[in-house]
């Protein structure tokens, strides 16, 4: 198993934010540095592919390089522009649900999704900006002043964790002796592609009715970069009878995980671990939570299947059928398969792609 993350060297809680409780289980996710990644450091090369294959997330310390500085500067930014886009009314937000369209950019109000088997409903409301507005990649969607005045540093954001999901596509494609190239380049950033910020918000929850805010699932895309600092986010390890543990926020660091298309990519090699968000933990349950993410997704017209070219990805198997789906239909799919204003069949329990990484049965 993976070594345990050493609290001892780094800050432990982020400032104006009630500590993250000692006593609650957490996750011993690897913590790895860009600025080794940077450097081309073979050992962390190698602990990139084990978590990869392990559990599929990872810290990412961004503090001990400028670049991981300077996209550190831009989340602390956005994290005060989530605060005042969520201020503005419900009404003013709704005029920005594109839902009905079959888009999943724009907003999403609370309470929309199932996220058990008893029905019940989400409790966080999210915003997407599409990486292709903000580039100019695609025409721009309609947006709210606050957004609209934004623009530059959303871009900004944009561009620091796509350069940060690039450098983590091109080592794995060396760690798998894919031909070079392979995997960055189905995820050009000038490309139109499902590729996203989302803001999201939830507010705390009563004490005596305190849910999960956010079902589990597994990301859709290949690379999620994630910014936390009020606990809630859980995943649930691999392996039999395993338990749902607490993801530490940890300063300095984003958390990184990998989606679905990488596991068809490498034919169920990677792994896009399941997770989902609860009421934060300890003192924090009186916080409201904020987070941040930026979805790497493959290009639209990417098929999702097994990529040739690597003797390390294993080969399909006699019997196995690989979906025909291309990444943005996967994505459509995966985005509203719970939401009770637009689809029929709900499926809350969707595994993703839980079915085909090798070491877990759901
Ligand atoms: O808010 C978080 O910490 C996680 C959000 C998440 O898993 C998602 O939006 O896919
Ligand atoms: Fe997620």
């Amino acid at each position: 198993m993976q070594s345990q993350v050493d609290h001892k060297e780094i800050a432990n809680n982020f400032p104006d934010i009630p500590p993250f409780p000692d006593d609650v289980a957490t996750a011993p996710l690897l913590r790895l540095s860009l600025g080794k990644l940077l450097a081309g450091d073979p050992a962390e090369y190698a602990k990139l592919f084990q978590a990869s294959t392990d559990i599929g997330f990872f810290y990412l310390d961004l503090s001990d390089s400028e670049q991981g500085s300077s996209l550190l500067g831009d989340a602390d930014t956005l994290f005060k522009l989530g605060e005042s886009l969520f201020d503005l009314s419900l009404d003013e937000k709704k005029k920005y649900d594109f839902s009905g369209q079959n888009s999943y950019f724009g907003y999403k109000a609370q309470g929309v999704a199932v996220v058990d088997k008893q029905g019940n409903l989400d409790r966080n409301e999210f915003y997407n900006v599409s990486k292709d507005d903000i580039m100019g990649v695609s025409n721009p969607l309609p947006a709210p002043g606050v957004l609209q005045e934004s623009r530059a540093q959303l871009g900004s954001f944009m561009q620091g964790s796509h350069a940060i999901v690039t450098l983590i596509l091109d080592i794995l494609n060396k760690q798998l002796s894919l031909p070079k190239g392979t995997l960055p380049n189905l995820h050009r950033r000038q490309a139109v592609s499902g590729d996203q910020v989302r803001f999201v918000k939830a507010p705390p929850q009563p004490v005596d009715d305190r849910r999960t805010a956010l079902g589990q699932h597994t990301d859709f895309g290949s690379l999620t970069v994630l910014f936390n600092r009020v606990g809630g986010l859980q995943v649930l390890p691999p392996g039999a009878d395993t338990e749902w543990v607490y993801v530490r926020p940890l300063p300095g660091h984003a958390i990184v995980n990998l989606g679905d298309a990488m596991v068809k990519f490498t034919n169920g090699l990677f792994r896009s671990n399941i997770h989902r968000v609860v009421a934060p933990p300890g003192l924090q349950a009186e916080s409201t939570r904020y987070s941040l993410v930026y979805f790497a997704r493959p290009e639209d017209s990417v098929m999702l299947r097994r990529l040739e070219g690597s003797e390390q990805i294993p080969r399909i198997r006699d019997g196995q059928v690989e979906e025909e789906i291309n990444s943005k239909d996967w994505i459509i799919r995966q985005a509203f398969r719970a939401r009770v204003d637009l689809v029929d069949d709900i499926d809350y329990k969707s595994a993703g792609t839980e079915q085909i990484s090798m070491k877990i049965k759901v």
